[in-house]
């Protein structure tokens, strides 16, 4: 930064506290759909964007991780203390620091902002969550605070966009007149002294400025008496994830035969209109009945989603890791654990990526590891195709489906399985090293919003569906390919799939897997399957389609080609697979070696073999062979 001379304001960044409401100023101001979440840990990196002021200014707007301070401890903090520092290889500082705090929960954010201030970049204060704050009755003196640190302070609803009038004012006259000549950077990495007098001076600046209410809040603590209660708390927790599968399986139901309708009608009309070839066949078998075959479960993973999403944004699911901390703690796990886990019953890559909140590397290594095994949503088409095909449609006790109970036992196998890991990594590999001490800021409870959960819903729902239609798409081509080609000598008798490559390569496979039970339709499958669990379903659909079972929906063919054994292995294989290749290279990327990705790849596959040949065996054995 040249010294002396007015400052071109181009660049800002975000910084504040976990929580806080960065990403949904960075949203109010830049117009993106970020992910916001109410728990600490939402954002791992840094996202850019671009926010045009009134006046026409077009500035650059970053959004960073939470911190407390800029002594940063897990990966997630190193990327923000580097940015603002501008330490960041390639990368510009930011002209302007734009501190964000909740209104309602000031005194690590004014340390933060304390300690912002010794790096002598500019600094603007946002109070944010003001909403709260008057509705709390919480008074706040803004000259107050403005004269005390030295810096302007604007409040702001950044979920409601309030406040961004002055926001971008000041922004325009800044942007306008210049920033003043950056002052030196007397910032070194904080000692504990420090922090404390950097304590006790901001808890000066808030006696002076903010005048707690009349009436002191309680609702969130007389709620976590009951939520955080040691027993009662994990019952409600149980019950929550319990009534989430059983919604999974009955709401969706009317949406999925509504749906499976659709593509039925369709492949029937491209049967009638289109002359039996090639093409006929492969529309109706290949991207008919693959591609359809999956985009059937969009309900099922919406009505999970949004339960995950309304969770969230209540601010359930930090307490929920705080009820969990206990058992994961005893399994080698450490409490920051917890949100990456959550964060893989979407999909692993951004529940390991999540992982970088977790500040010492063996643990963050553990929690990566076992992430996959946790239900993504890629495994839902499969559970369900097959708890639909061979588990009776009956309800238990009256109101609990078995179907729904199914759902829910292998879910908590993926969980049971990811403590177990753990706690075998933790014995054989760290047995001797203590686990340090979990802290974890439990925010309070607020009203769920519609339009997050509302964004949240869509973006979940666009990647599911834009997955359908390029990876599951190509993967389904080829397997259609496979399948159809070569075709058939003259007067051949068997059905023309037999002569084909697919034929031949599942021909090859299945001697590895007949002792788990699965047949040669299946080996065929599982290799494409590696793309993403999805495709599984969608071969399995095309091969059985060209092999003419006769019926349109899939799972009425695998009920009757399969027996039950078969059918419950590959449960069992599908709770356990090293799939897809992008997780595993998320974790070579994410844990700095590919020796990481292979142990995750060979535990997984020697659990996953494990797991098929026990229960095919053991099936067959009961005799449902
Ligand atoms: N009522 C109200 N809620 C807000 C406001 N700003 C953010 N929130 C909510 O507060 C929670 C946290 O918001 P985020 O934007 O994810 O916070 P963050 O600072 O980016 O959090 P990390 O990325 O985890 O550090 C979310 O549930 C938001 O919907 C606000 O001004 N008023
Ligand atoms: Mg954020």
């Amino acid at each position: 930064m040249p010294d002396g001379i007015p400052h071109r304001l181009r660049r800002l960044a975000l910084v504040g506290v976990p929580n806080c409401g960065k990403t949904a100023l960075f949203n109010a101001l830049t117009g993106s759909r970020q992910k916001v979440g109410n728990y600490a840990g939402v954002t791992v990196e840094r996202k850019v964007g671009t926010l045009r002021t009134p006046a026409g200014h077009s500035l650059e707007v970053v959004d960073l991780p939470g911190t407390y301070s800029l002594r940063a401890r897990s990966p997630d903090e190193e990327v923000t203390r580097d940015m603002v520092l501008g330490r960041r290889a390639g990368e510009a500082a930011p002209d302007l620091l734009l501190a964000v705090a909740d209104a309602t929960n000031m005194r690590s954010a004014l340390r933060l902002v304390l300690e912002l201030g010794r790096t002598g970049r500019p600094l603007i204060l946002v109070l944010n969550m003001y909403d709260i704050a008057r509705h709390r009755g919480i008074e706040i003196d803004i000259a107050a605070l403005e004269a005390g640190l030295g810096i302007p302070v604007i409040p702001a609803t950044a979920v409601r966009k309030a406040g961004m009038q002055a926001l971008w004012d000041k922004l325009d006259s800044l942007a306008a007149r210049g920033l003043p000549p950056a002052a030196e950077n007397s910032w070194a990495p904080p000692g504990a002294l420090e922090l404390r007098a950097a304590q006790r001076t901001a808890d000066r600046l808030i006696k002076q400025a903010v005048r707690p209410p009349a009436k002191p809040h309680t609702l969130t603590n007389r709620i976590d008496n009951v939520l955080l209660h040691p027993v009662a708390g994990l019952a409600i927790l149980l019950v929550i994830l319990f009534v989430m599968f059983q919604a999974v399986f009955t709401w969706a139901a009317p949406l999925m035969d509504l749906i499976a309708g659709g593509f039925d009608a369709l492949g029937a009309r491209v049967g009638t209109t289109l002359p039996p070839g090639l093409i006929q066949s492969f529309l109706q078998d290949g991207v008919i009945a693959g591609v359809g075959s999956v985009l059937v479960f969009l309900p099922q993973i919406l009505i999970l989603f949004m339960f995950i999403l309304l969770l969230e944004d209540l601010g359930y699911m930090a307490r929920a890791a705080f009820l969990m901390d206990r058992i994961m703690g005893g399994a080698g796990l450490h409490g920051r654990a917890f949100i990456p886990l959550l964060s893989s019953f979407a999909c692993a890559i951004p529940g390991i990526m999540a992982a970088r909140v977790i500040d010492n590397r063996r643990d963050r290594l553990t929690t990566m590891l076992v992430a996959p095994l946790m239900t993504c949503s890629a495994r839902i088409p499969v559970y369900t195709l097959l708890i639909s095909a061979f588990i009776p449609h009956r309800a238990i006790l009256g109101v609990l489906s078995l179907q729904g109970l199914v759902m829910f036992g292998l879910y908590a196998a993926g969980i049971v399985s990811a403590l177990a890991v753990s706690l075998a990594a933790k014995l054989l590999f760290w047995r001797h090293a203590p686990s340090p001490p979990f802290m974890l800021e439990l925010p309070d409870y607020k009203m769920p919003r519609l339009k997050s959960v509302t964004i949240g819903l869509y973006t979940r729902g666009r990647i599911f569906v834009k997955r359908a239609g390029t990876t599951i798409f190509l993967a389904t081509v080829v397997i259609w390919a496979l399948a159809t080609f070569p075709a058939p000598p003259p007067g051949a008798t068997e059905p023309a799939i037999t002569y084909s490559f697919a034929a031949m390569i599942g021909n090859l496979i299945h001697p590895l897997l007949a002792p788990v039970g699965f047949n040669w339709q299946i080996s065929v499958a599982l290799v494409p399957g590696m793309a993403a669990r999805e495709v599984a379903v969608a071969g399995l659909g095309t091969v059985y389609a060209i092999s003419g079972g006769g019926e349109a929906q899939i799972g009425h063919v695998l009920a009757q080609q399969w027996s039950l054994a078969t059918a419950l292995a590959l449960l069992a294989w599908y709770i356990f697979a090293p799939q897809c290749i992008s997780t595993l290279a998320v974790i070579r990327r994410e844990a700095g070696g590919a020796k990481w990705m292979w142990l995750a790849f060979g535990y997984m596959l020697a659990l996953a073999y494990v797991a098929a040949f026990v229960t095919y065996q053991g099936a067959v054995l009961l005799g449902w062979g």
